[in-house]
């Protein structure tokens, strides 16, 4: 008897102390899908899309503009984790996803020669222009580190589960766009993903109700912002 009330303590203090980021998927699961499912990235997996030149332009163009305002969004972070964190390895992890971000400029660069997209001239679509400048907002110092990692995992994790999606079991992801999902959808980065989740939720247990409250507003931009991304891919946004 003693023994099951002790185990129904532990159930207990285990529910309590469910990670914020568990709280906001299991919140917000429909809109989050609606992100990682989207239509475009459905058609990727069923190998339905067609990856016409517009497609490319969208892939590889419009992304390409915002990876580059993604760079100094993310040095804003690394600057708020040396001022703000306690913990050594936040650095580390962020400072990896630095590294990725200048391995993907060069992969940009390099799909943007096959298919004779010219990267200089893409002009940027308004959904890209609003969500750049969404990141560029939360750069500034007012910006409280929890609620600018919350952003960084987010923006990652959409994409990674989004690309994994396409190469679970089932799927028939065109050879030509193999590559990308592979790129964002592979284990490493399912794991960089979820360091970063470490941080958010480790950051949000020592924040006040209100940065919690901020934080979670910037997750549901992050993903509403991710879903004008791929509603691009209609050509009419
Ligand atoms: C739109 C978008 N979201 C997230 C990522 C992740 O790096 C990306 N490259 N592009």
């Amino acid at each position: 008897m003693e023994k099951e009330e002790t185990a129904k303590m532990t159930v207990t203090g285990a529910t309590n102390n469910i990670p914020v980021t568990e709280t906001w998927m299991r919140k917000h699961r429909l809109l989050y899908d609606g992100a990682t499912r989207h239509p475009f990235i459905l058609s990727i997996r069923q190998g339905s899309v067609d990856f016409s030149s517009f497609k490319r332009w969208l892939v590889i163009g419009q992304d390409y503009i915002f990876v580059r305002s993604f760079v100094p969004f993310v040095a804003s972070v690394l600057m708020k984790s040396c001022k703000e964190s306690s913990v050594e390895s936040d650095m580390e992890v962020i400072l990896g996803g630095m590294a990725s971000l200048a391995d993907e400029i060069n992969w940009f660069k390099k799909e943007a020669s096959k298919y004779h997209v010219s990267l200089t001239s893409v002009v940027p679509q308004n959904a890209n222009v609003t969500y750049c400048r969404f990141l560029e907002s939360l750069t500034g110092q007012e910006i409280e580190y929890p609620v600018a990692i919350t952003a960084f995992w987010a923006i990652e994790s959409v994409y990674q589960q989004s690309f994994a999606h396409c190469l679970e079991e089932g799927g028939r992801v065109p050879q030509e766009l193999q590559e990308t999902c592979e790129r964002w959808g592979n284990e490493g980065f399912g794991a960089y993903c979820n360091s970063l989740r470490d941080i958010v939720d480790r950051s949000l247990q020592k924040a006040s109700a209100e940065v919690v409250s901020k934080a979670e507003v910037c997750f549901l931009s992050v993903v509403e912002h991710e879903v004008e991304f791929w509603n691009m891919s209609t050509g009419d946004a």
